[in-house]
């Protein structure tokens, strides 16, 4: 059926997105910061991010490009590095993210530059 049908370059966005989060083994960025948990969140962070929220956006194509999901990918490892100190097992996960993605999100640079 159609809605089954993907593109390649919707493929390649998926396939980038569950490789990042494959490397969040900790799952600290699975669902958005509690709230409830986390009150004083908002007064540190204007745009939340998260995967399951980036989920959302891709599935809802809203990502038209590999660019497209690393804005979402380094606003949610921002995030994360502004609001938690850098003693914290949060901030430390982050940077150890920010670095394992970063490779993840250039190879899926490339690759689409081959499927256009
Ligand atoms: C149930 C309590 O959960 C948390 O306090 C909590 C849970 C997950 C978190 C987080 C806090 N803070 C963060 O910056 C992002 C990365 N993850």
């Amino acid at each position: 059926a159609l809605e089954l049908t993907l593109t390649p370059a919707l493929l390649l966005l998926q396939s980038t997105l569950d490789q990042l989060q494959e490397k969040d083994t900790a799952k600290i960025f699975s669902q958005p910061v509690n709230l409830a948990e986390v009150p004083d969140y908002l007064e540190f962070i204007s745009q939340p991010m998260d995967f399951s929220t980036m989920r959302t956006r891709l599935e809802g194509h809203a990502y038209c490009s590999v660019a497209d999901l690393e804005k979402d990918f380094n606003l949610m490892i921002s995030n994360c590095l502004k609001y938690n100190s850098k003693d914290t097992m949060f901030h430390k996960t982050a940077l150890q993210l920010q670095e394992v993605g970063g490779a993840i999100l250039r190879h899926a640079h490339r690759q689409s530059q081959t499927i256009g």
